[in-house]
C-alpha cells in the first residue's frame, strides 16, 4: 500500500498519522508530558498461550471480562494462529463470541495469515495484531517461513484488515535479543519497525520477547526506531525474564511512548522463546505509573483480584510483586480492623 493510501486509510478510521520529522526531539526534558498512558493487557493471549495444561475457555473468557471491569482499555482475546502449533488457543471463536463486549474496550485479535485473518473477521473482530521477529531464526520457528515471507503475510494481511475497517496492529519481536542469534543491531529493528508502519500499523509494539533488554539498550534501541517512527505510533511490549521490564518501560516513557503492553499476574512466556518469563505484570506496571503520576484509569485494587482469581486457577502464586505486596497488605488491614 502507497503512503498516500494508507493515510486516507489511516484516516477514515480515525487514526492519526504524522510524518516523522527528524529534528523532533524525542527524550522529554520532564518525564510527564502527556499524562495518560494506555496499558494493552495480554496475559489472556500472550499470558496464557504458553500454558501446557488446556485452560477451560469459561476461565479465559471470565478472565478477560474482569480485566475489562477493571479498567483495561485494550484486551487481547486469543490468536487464529494454527491449533497444531498452539493448541492452547484452539478455542479462538468459543472465546471471542463469548465475552461481553464493553464498549469503549479494544478486543484485537493475533493473526498471523490471510486464513487467521478470515477466522477474526468472522467472530467479528475490529483490531487484528500481526507480528514478526527482526531474527531469520526467530520467524523460521514462530511462523514457520523467512523474514521475507513473514513481511510479505503481514502486507497482505494488513491491506485486507484495513480495506474492511480492521485497525491493524504489528508486533516486532526480539527487539533485544534472539533465542536463537543473541544480540540484535538496533537499526534493524528501527528497519522492521518502519515496514510495518508502512504496511498501516497504527501501533507498532516492540517485543523484548526473551526479557535480556536493559535501560541502556533499551534507550540505544529506541533511538534508532524513533528515527522512522513517531513515538505515538510505538509500544512496549517487555518480558521479566532478567527483572529488568520496569526499568525499560521508565526508558521507554522518558523517550516519549505511551503504551504499555502487560499481563495480569505476569503470566506468560512464549512457546517459540526456550527460558523467557512472563510478560511484565500489570499490576506491576499500573502501581510504577501511579507513582509517577500517570493515568491509566485502571483499578489496582480490582486488579490485584483479577491477579489473584487467575493464579489460583492456574495453581501457583501471582508472578506480579506489586499484586503479592496489596494482598499481604490488605489481610494485615483487615485482621488490624477485625481487632478493633
Ligand atoms: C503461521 C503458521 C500458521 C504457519 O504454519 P505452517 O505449518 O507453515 O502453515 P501451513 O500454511 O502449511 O498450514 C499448516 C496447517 O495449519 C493450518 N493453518 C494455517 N494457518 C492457520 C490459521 N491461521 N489458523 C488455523 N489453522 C491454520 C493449515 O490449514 C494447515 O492445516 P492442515 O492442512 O495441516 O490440517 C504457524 O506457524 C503458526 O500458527 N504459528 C504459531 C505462531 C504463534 O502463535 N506464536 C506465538 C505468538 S508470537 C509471540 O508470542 C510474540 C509476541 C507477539 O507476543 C511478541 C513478543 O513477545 O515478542
Amino acid at each position: 500500500m502507497s503512503m498516500r493510501s494508507f493515510t486516507s486509510v489511516a484516516k477514515r478510521l480515525g487514526q492519526s498519522y504524522r510524518p516523522f520529522a527528524a529534528n523532533q526531539t524525542r527524550l522529554l526534558s520532564t518525564p510527564i508530558q502527556n499524562d495518560y498512558v494506555k496499558i494493552v493487557e495480554v496475559g489472556p493471549r500472550d499470558g496464557l498461550q504458553n500454558e501446557k495444561q488446556l485452560i477451560p475457555a469459561e476461565t479465559k473468557i471470565e478472565l478477560i471480562e474482569r480485566l475489562a471491569n477493571a479498567g483495561l482499555p485494550v484486551v487481547e482475546v486469543t490468536s487464529f494462529v494454527s491449533p497444531k502449533w498452539v493448541p492452547q488457543m484452539g478455542d479462538n471463536k468459543q472465546v471471542f463470541t463469548s465475552i461481553t463486549k464493553r464498549p469503549n474496550v479494544g478486543y484485537p485479535v493475533l493473526t498471523p495469515n490471510r486464513r487467521g485473518l478470515d477466522g477474526a473477521i468472522e467472530v467479528g473482530a475490529q483490531e487484528v495484531a500481526m507480528f514478526t521477529a527482526v531474527t531469520e531464526s526467530f520467524n523460521q520457528k514462530n511462523t514457520n517461513c523467512s523474514t521475507d515471507e513473514a513481511i510479505r503475510r503481514l502486507a497482505e494481511v494488513a491491506q485486507h484488515a484495513l480495506a474492511q475497517n480492521i485497525k491493524v496492529r504489528g508486533y516486532v519481536s526480539c527487539v533485544l535479543g534472539c533465542p536463537y542469534e543473541g544480540a540484535v543491531d538496533p537499526v534493524k529493528v528501527a528497519d522492521m519497525a518502519k515496514r510495518l508502519y508502512e504496511a498501516g500499523c497504527y501501533e507498532i509494539s516492540l517485543g523484548d520477547t526473551i526479557g535480556v533488554g536493559t535501560a541502556g539498550s533499551t534507550a540505544r534501541m529506541l533511538e534508532e526506531v524513533l528515527k522512522v517512527v513517531p513515538a505515538e505510533a510505538l509500544a512496549v511490549h517487555c518480558h521479566d525474564t532478567y527483572g529488568q521490564a520496569l526499568a525499560n518501560i521508565l526508558k521507554a516513557l522518558e523517550y516519549g511512548i505511551r503504551v504499555v503492553d502487560s499481563s495480569v499476574a505476569g503470566l506468560g512466556g512464549c512457546p517459540y522463546a526456550p527460558g523467557a518469563k512472563g510478560n511484565v505484570a500489570t499490576e506491576d506496571v499500573v502501581y510504577m505509573l501511579n507513582g509517577l503520576g500517570y493515568k491509566t484509569n485502571v483499578d489496582l485494587d480490582q486488579l490485584v483480584d483479577v491477579g489473584n482469581w487467575i493464579s489460583e486457577k492456574l495453581g501457583r502464586e501471582t508472578n506480579s510483586r506489586a499484586g503479592a505486596a496489596l494482598t499481604v497488605a490488605r489481610r494485615r488491614k483487615a485482621s488490624l480492623d477485625s481487632k478493633l
